[in-house]
């Protein structure tokens, strides 16, 4: 039984799970990026723009977030996400405003922070501007950043470039609702200029301190929310000369805050994130394990990067073929091993097999659903207590 929670910023919405406790043999629950693309699905499944897991640090930090988008694809980070994150951290561990969390990622170590008002505020680092490190192709324009000029589907956009962790293409306009957003970001998510595709940002600016944008994303297409492209389009906005380093950019799921700091060079970004439900999934949407074959298996990593192309770069941002601890490759026992353990002299998972294996034989069903259903109630009542400050 997966036990998960749907959380959303901003209506950027997202199933967490935690395994902060995992073995790192199982740290992905036999999730695939079939499994993830069932789950997201708004109609067949529970509906997410993307799955969150949090599993235990490599790097030296307290936890590590991997993030998958809709169709299964990993990408390097997720703003709203990561905000996310931290709340449902803080609602499963009972934090205090103040609480600061040191979380690894493809991008490298994040650190959200919860406010006072129940925001969460976001230290997400330096932008990235040499073409090499968005990836783009795109050549350092006047502004200092990749600039160029891009077709779509016949129409011809002047543009800018950074990346956040993830690759981000921002396009200012003169009228933001006024833009084919479903034909053009398709397009241009996928524009050769963009090695490893790239989420697609239309803005208007308003005032240099009031930017309104909309978002096609990488690997999920048009969401409410991208708090690393609100990042990525206040950092162009700002060099392109149209907006202060500090500026509220309006997503049409609602504002965030966004600050470019001159001295650290980091973005903070300010934003809401809540919680939606707290659930288990039902074995039907999970679906048969997907069909290996024999040993040369347990080489073949579940996910894929967010790229078209397959993409050489830092090894932060490679995905999962660059991971810190290679040797043994890492064996996802759940879709490698349906014919039996592929490493018996050496499972990864037999400790933690052994432990299911000892609650399962001393636990009926019923057992099994009460754990289940309590923890899933304990964790509701912590959070109306939090609300309303009344006992659950
Ligand atoms: N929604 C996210 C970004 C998620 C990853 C993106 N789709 C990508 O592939 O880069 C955010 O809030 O930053």
């Amino acid at each position: 039984m997966l036990q998960y929670s749907k959380y959303q910023g901003l209506g950027n919405d997202f199933l967490l799970v935690d395994g902060r406790d995992a073995a790192a043999s199982e740290e992905c629950f036999g999730l695939t990026p079939e499994r993830i693309q069932r789950l997201c699905d708004r109609r067949f499944g529970i509906g997410a723009d993307g799955v969150i897991l949090a599993v235990p640090p490599r790097e030296g930090g307290e936890l590590r977030m991997r993030i998958f988008n809709a169709d299964g694809t990993e990408p390097e980070m997720c703003g709203n996400g990561i905000r996310c994150l931290a709340r449902f951290l803080a609602d499963s561990d009972g934090d205090a405003p103040g609480r600061c969390w040191q979380i690894e990622t493809l991008a490298g170590r994040i650190v959200p922070e919860l406010q006072d008002d129940g925001t969460i505020r976001v230290d997400m680092g330096a932008p990235f501007l040499e073409p090499a490190a968005v990836p783009t192709t795109l050549p350092i324009g006047d502004a200092g950043i990749p600039q160029g000029q891009l077709e779509a589907c016949g129409a011809s956009f002047l543009v800018g470039a950074a990346g956040m962790g993830n690759p981000h293409v921002v396009i200012p306009v003169e009228d933001v609702d006024a833009v084919d957003l479903e034909r053009f970001g398709a397009a241009l998510e996928v524009d050769a200029a963009f090695p490893a595709r790239t989420n697609v940002h239309f803005v208007q600016v308003l005032d240099p301190g009031h930017l309104v944008m909309r978002v096609w994303e990488r690997g999920a297409g048009p969401t409410l929310a991208c708090g690393t492209g609100a990042c990525a389009t206040l950092v162009v906005c700002h060099r392109l000369g149209l907006a202060e380093r500090e500026a509220r950019v309006d997503l049409p799921g609602g504002p965030l805050w966004i600050a470019w700091d001159g001295a650290t060079d980091h973005v903070m970004m300010t934003g809401p994130a809540e919680a939606v439900f707290d659930a288990v999934l039902a074995p039907s949407l999970w679906g048969e394990a997907p069909e290996t074959s024999g040993p040369d298996a347990s080489q073949d990593l579940p996910f894929t990067p967010a790229t078209a192309e397959p993409f050489t770069a830092e090894p932060a941002k490679a995905g999962l073929a660059e991971e810190a601890t290679p040797a043994p490759p890492p064996v996802d026992c759940a879709t490698v091993c349906v014919q039996g353990c592929i490493r018996p002299e050496a499972c990864p998972s037999a400790a933690a097999r052994a432990r299911v294996e000892a609650l399962l034989s001393s636990s009926s069903l019923d057992d099994l659903v009460n754990l289940a259903t309590s923890s899933l109630e304990s964790r509701t009542r912590a959070r109306f207590e939090r609300d309303t400050g009344r006992p659950g």
